[in-house]
């Protein structure tokens, strides 16, 4: 079995008492490109934070490559490429002057790539030689990128990147996610908002909720298993359904629903057994909805 390439083991962290990570386990393996979804609130910038030595947690451990996050080697350090939510620019620098200062830090640095991101990405001379703080918030944020895709990183970790671009930045970037990184089995990890852009890149969706990842599968075996059911209470509470169903039951009147991640084949026969029983599938927006409630 492969190893991960990122492991985390009973994190927890709080901020003034308040729990927001919850002793939450993962493993990210090397080439899986996971797109990182949660409530507003509920942690992924604070998670993302603590799996990147950023952020100290309250108890748990986090390991990249085998290395304990708050000890990462050099190599280890230089494969991570990161696009924080909040810019981290060094603002009275230009682009140029800050692609120059990690160029120096970087052995792997790709001048070719990061010279070809800046022409197609709009960055002019004029642009190029300006102050990082007087940029607009989409140009900084294609600045954030360029900077993170620079050193071509084994494993890239984007927080809600694309917040501030426009639909033709955002189209450029996912095309560049796509060809660029994705074809060169980058580890990707994508937190986002935007469900059809992650329906594009991610291959895996994990769900962050009550401080930890409450489900996690390959996206296309989830929407083609996850399936919202409805029917009379009195008949859905005696389905030997409970074990895989997903989330909490809703009742409504006489009516439970509740989504199941059955077999599709079990849950069609159902439907045939009881025409009473609605079978529907779901939207990676409706699941959403259900796994985060
Ligand atoms: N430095 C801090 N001090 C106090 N509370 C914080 C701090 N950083 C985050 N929080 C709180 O921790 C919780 C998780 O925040 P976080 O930014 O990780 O969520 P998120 O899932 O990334 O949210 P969003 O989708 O809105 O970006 C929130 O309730 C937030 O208010």
């Amino acid at each position: 079995m492969t190893a991960a390439i990122l492991h985390a083991k009973g994190i927890s962290t709080s901020f003034s008492g308040k729990c927001v990570l919850n002793g939450l386990d993962w493993e990210v393996k090397p080439g899986q490109v996971i797109g990182l979804l949660g409530r507003n609130g509920t942690g992924k910038s604070t998670l993302i934070e603590c799996l990147l030595g950023l952020r100290e947690t309250d108890a748990g451990k986090v390991t990249i490559n085998g290395e304990d996050v708050a000890l990462l080697s050099q190599d280890t350090r230089a494969s991570i490429g990161y696009v924080p939510q909040k810019s981290d620019l060094f603002e009275w620098l230009t682009p140029n002057q800050m692609l120059d200062y990690f160029k120096a830090l970087y052995p792997r640095w790709n001048g070719a790539k990061v010279e070809g991101l800046l022409e197609r990405w709009g960055f002019t001379p004029l642009m190029r030689s300006r102050a990082i703080g007087k940029l607009s918030g989409g140009e900084r944020q294609r600045l954030s990128i360029i900077r993170a895709l620079a050193h071509d990183p084994s494993l890239l970790v984007l927080d809600e990147p694309v917040s501030a671009l426009d639909p033709v930045g955002r189209r450029d970037f996912l095309r560049e996610l796509i060809d660029g990184v994705i074809e060169r089995d980058t580890t990707v990890i994508f937190s986002t908002h935007i469900l059809t852009d992650l329906e594009r890149v991610a291959l895996d969706v994990a769900f962050l909720k009550d401080g930890k990842i409450a489900l996690q599968g390959g996206l296309d075996a989830l929407l083609e298993n996850a399936r919202r059911v409805v029917g009379p209470t009195t008949l859905i509470d005696g389905l030997p359904l409970g074990g895989d169903a997903w989330g909490r039951r809703k009742r409504s009147g006489d009516t439970t629903t509740f989504i199941a991640l059955n077999d599709a084949d079990e849950l069609a026969a159902l439907a045939a057994r009881e025409p009473a029983v609605r079978i529907d599938s779901l939207s990676l927006e409706d699941l959403f909805v259900e796994v985060t409630r």
